[in-house]
């Protein structure tokens, strides 16, 4: 399989393969940092609270996390050390595969339940971005490499627990929008909602300013739920700046996607993010699900948050649709987005 860790592994590398290369990479840099900038922290377990004024609290700070950052970290989520810690175990010896035994998932059909690759899409990539992957629909088929053993097994129960923190992140946001609890559920399909894992895995980089992991782009989707492990690299826009962030330990990354932003009309705008490489020794893995409608759910604005002074400012399409249009583009800051705007 193609692949940059097998670059990495099979090279002693001194130097940068020149299509990998990032143009923009160092003159971004210079934009980086304001750490005295504070991300948001949503407390799960506040937002299930049984107390009225609890919950109610934390769907207010929640709303004001999606409006003024489309970005939080989430914390007393009720997953355990132990399935997160084994669920980058396992995705670690599954990168460390031999390539014969990956060949079978190697496929950039977009709809295909397994997928594993590198860069973004090799058909349109100019610049190729440090980075493999393995990406597989979990909902609402679970799908999943049977090898190794275990992995299967451990994703199936991180996938689930993961979707059912979105299920309630999901209500607490119909709420903030002053809309019934499950509106968002019954207008998106979220019960039988499409669910894709995506394991990004950075390998060591000899010269990491030189490269670029992910470059800025939004996520499709409602949500996206991110964790990963000891290695920092992910930078998120806001006001203009990007900021990295040091997850806090145990915490998830939550962050806005597309489908919010279309749903809420703008209110909550899905947030601009990337993956830079940072380590010359360390792999970075990180571990996204990203949750959406059924690929047959046609997203609009929500009707109840239209009026005169704010009409609807995106055009109605399948989720089906728009995962297509993001696949057969450059990865780019302009999302797709910019395509349904009306
Ligand atoms: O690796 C990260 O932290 C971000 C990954 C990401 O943005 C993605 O998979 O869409
Ligand atoms: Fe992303």
């Amino acid at each position: 399989m193609f692949s940059v860790k097998r670059l990495v592994e099979s090279n002693n590398l001194s130097s940068i393969p020149s299509n990998y290369i990032c143009q923009t990479n160092i003159q971004d840099y210079s934009i980086v940092l304001n750490e005295t900038e504070i991300i948001p922290t949503i407390d799960f377990s506040q937002l299930i609270s049984s107390n009225p004024m609890e919950r109610s609290m934390a769907i207010q700070k929640l709303g004001n996390a999606c409006r003024d950052w489309g970005f939080f970290m989430l914390i007393n989520h009720g997953v355990s050390e132990t399935l997160r810690d084994e669920v980058l175990r396992t995705s670690q010896c599954f990168f460390d595969l031999p390539s014969e035994e990956k060949k079978e998932y190697i496929s950039e059909k977009l709809f295909d339940p397994i997928r594993c690759g590198t860069s973004f899409n090799l058909k349109v990539d100019k610049t190729l971005y440090w980075r493999d992957y393995l990406k597989c629909y979990v909902h609402p088929q679970f799908d999943a490499p049977s090898k190794p053993p275990g992995f299967s097994e451990t994703l199936e129960e991180y996938t689930t627990k993961s979707r059912e923190v979105i299920g309630e992140l999901l209500k607490g946001i119909s709420l903030s929008l002053s809309l019934e609890e499950n509106y968002i559920h019954n207008m998106m399909n979220v019960d039988s909602g499409s669910q894709l894992l995506v394991i990004n895995y950075y390998p060591p980089c000899p010269k990491p300013e030189l490269v670029m992991g992910l470059p800025a782009h939004t996520d499709h989707g409602l949500l996206t739920l991110l964790m990963q492990n000891e290695h920092s690299g992910l930078q998120i826009e806001h006001n203009g700046k990007w900021i990295p962030v040091n997850p806090v330990p145990n915490s998830f990354l939550i962050n806005t996607g597309d489908h919010l932003e279309i749903i809420t009309n703008g209110k909550y705008k899905s947030i601009v993010h990337r993956a830079v490489v940072m380590n010359k020794k360390a792999a970075r893995i990180s571990v996204g699900t990203a949750h959406g409608p059924t690929l047959d759910t046609i997203v609009t604005p929500a009707p109840e948050l239209l009026s005169k002074d704010n009409p609807s400012a995106y055009r109605g399409i399948t989720y089906r649709d728009y995962l297509q249009l993001q696949q057969s583009r450059e990865l780019a800051r302009n999302s797709c987005l910019d395509y349904i705007r009306i």
